[in-house]
């Protein structure tokens, strides 16, 4: 499989392979990678993967992406990576071998995808332990090393230490919102004292930590000499990995590949939706895809109206899901680029506007008169929301939610009557509610549930720098611990 970038110029070797972008996350042109053509998923392998445990069927949908790493090398990384020892926290304990099973709150209507039941209690665990395992693999075949920069809002960092801390030829730099992220998010982060793993508080917003990234990366002489690599979900495998749980969820939710699913998706910088987007061009039958956003609304906008306006860090608001406290999603350029037909002049043109703090307007365009064809429905929530639902979550099913999944929650209720009949939906449970205490005491008054491994960990000594947003000051930060 080789990978294009979304702006024209994949750079060299001239259309990649997967090893190769896994370790150079963004392509140089300032583009997100895609596969060169999305694969088709046949009827017959779908009946053939239907009862497959989740290593062996992240196996097949990703041996579809990986092409230059051998079968048996893949296949052994899938289920060293796959295993109820790593995925413990299912709500109920004897179903931790399903990896992401299905709670049903109305059995065959409405469920909850359970993707938190990993190490830092999120979803992207999902896809992080893999990288992990992909990066220490490939490293070690090449003799190479990598220094890892990343933003997070509060569960990407946490997701991308515990996976890398300790791994030989690693170091993490993550950049987070000084203030913004919840007390356990915090503790989860920077209360690790492993010596590959370095902190950095900035002083603003999720979307600057996450400008500095791709500063940095499209700087191609620091980049190389410093060999920076990426683990937000502008690094395609991220991207790769979470589409297997659409498949997973789908033969959960069903009992013959005849029927439909409807995935409701809370959203921020787009990566997991992207994903279900994805695997829907692949063939799975989704039949809606719903977007979720908090009171940060930009993506719900665009599915509304056609115009992508990326908010500016003064008019993003910190709230109580803060994980998706994001103006300006990195993957709807993937989206974009399938919108627009796959003309990456067409996309690069957009993004020169997004990268000169513009918006763009696709609402008269032909292209957004097909949005229809892409099966996106969007909603947004708000604090107010995100409490009445973990209420009524609670007191109706005796089901404890966390805030972005109370923001995917209501969405799909409001959305509920545009889904055809007898289509089960499924909401993608972002993340544990031990996450988000605060907003659980304050809905419900009283605190979630606290898996024993992680217990009091917000007394434990943190280590982090506080630092200006401040591209130059950031790469000097990274120089100095590199050199040593
Ligand atoms: C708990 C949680 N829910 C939802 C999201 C939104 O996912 P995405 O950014 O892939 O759209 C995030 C972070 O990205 C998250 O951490
Ligand atoms: N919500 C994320 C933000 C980064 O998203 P990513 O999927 O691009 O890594 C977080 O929790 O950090």
């Amino acid at each position: 499989m080789k990978y294009i970038s979304t702006r024209g110029h994949a750079g060299q070797p001239t259309n990649p392979e997967f090893c190769d972008i896994l370790l150079g996350g963004l392509a140089p042109d300032g583009g997100l990678y895609l596969p060169e053509s999305y694969p088709c998923v046949t009827r017959a392998e779908l009946d053939a993967w239907r009862t497959l445990p989740y290593a062996e069927l992240a196996f097949e949908i990703l041996s579809k992406f990986i092409t230059d790493i051998p079968a048996a090398d893949l296949r052994a990384i899938c289920a060293k990576t796959y295993t109820a020892e790593v995925y413990c926290h299912a709500r109920a304990g004897d179903r931790a071998a399903d990896i992401t099973p299905v709670h049903w709150l109305e059995p065959g209507r409405l469920g909850l995808l359970e993707l938190s039941n990993g190490p830092t209690l999120a979803f992207k665990d999902m896809a992080m332990q893999l990288l992990g395992n992909l990066f220490e693999y490939v490293l070690a075949k090449r003799g190479e090393s990598i220094n890892i920069l990343g933003a997070t809002s509060g569960d990407t960092g946490s997701a991308a230490e515990y996976a890398m801390r300790g791994k030989q030829g690693v170091r993490v730099f993550m950049l987070s919102p000084h203030g913004k992220m919840s007390a356990f998010q915090r503790a989860q982060m920077y209360s690790l004292q492993d010596e590959n793993i370095f902190n950095i508080a900035v002083t603003g917003m999720f979307d600057d930590a996450q400008d500095i990234v791709k500063a940095v990366s499209n700087d191609h002489a620091f980049k190389a000499g410093h060999k920076i690599g990426a683990v937000n979900s502008i690094n395609w495998a991220r991207v790769a990995a979470q589409v297997v749980y659409y498949f997973k969820g789908y033969f959960a939710a069903t009992s013959s590949n005849d029927q439909e699913v409807a995935f409701c998706v809370p959203s921020g910088n787009f990566g997991n939706i992207c994903a279900g987007h994805i695997a829907r061009q692949m063939g799975l039958p989704v039949a809606k895809l719903l977007l979720a956003t908090n009171e940060n609304d930009v993506l719900d906008e665009f599915f509304r109206t056609g115009v992508y306006r990326p908010r500016k860090a003064a008019e993003t608001h910190v709230t109580s899901s803060p994980s998706m406290d994001i103006s300006k999603a990195s993957n709807f350029e993937r989206f974009v680029f399938d919108l627009v037909g796959r003309d990456p002049q067409k996309v690069a043109a957009l993004w020169a506007e997004v990268d000169a703090g513009r918006a763009f307007d696709l609402s008269a365009s032909a292209e957004f008169a097909r949005i229809a064809e892409f099966g996106f429905l969007s909603g947004a929530s708000s604090h107010a929301d995100r409490l009445a639902t973990i209420r009524k979550v609670f007191e109706q099913y005796g089901v404890m939610i966390d805030t972005h999944t109370a923001d995917g929650v209501k969405v799909a209720w409001e959305l509920a009557g545009a889904v055809p009949a007898g289509v089960p939906l499924l909401v993608l449970e972002t993340a544990l509610p031990v996450k988000f205490s605060e907003t659980i005491v304050e809905a419900l008054g009283r605190e979630p549930e606290r898996p024993a491994d992680l217990a009091g960990i917000e007394a434990l000594p943190q280590r982090v720098e506080v630092m200006a947003p401040d591209v130059d000051a950031i790469k000097r930060f990274i120089t100095e611990r590199v050199r040593g």
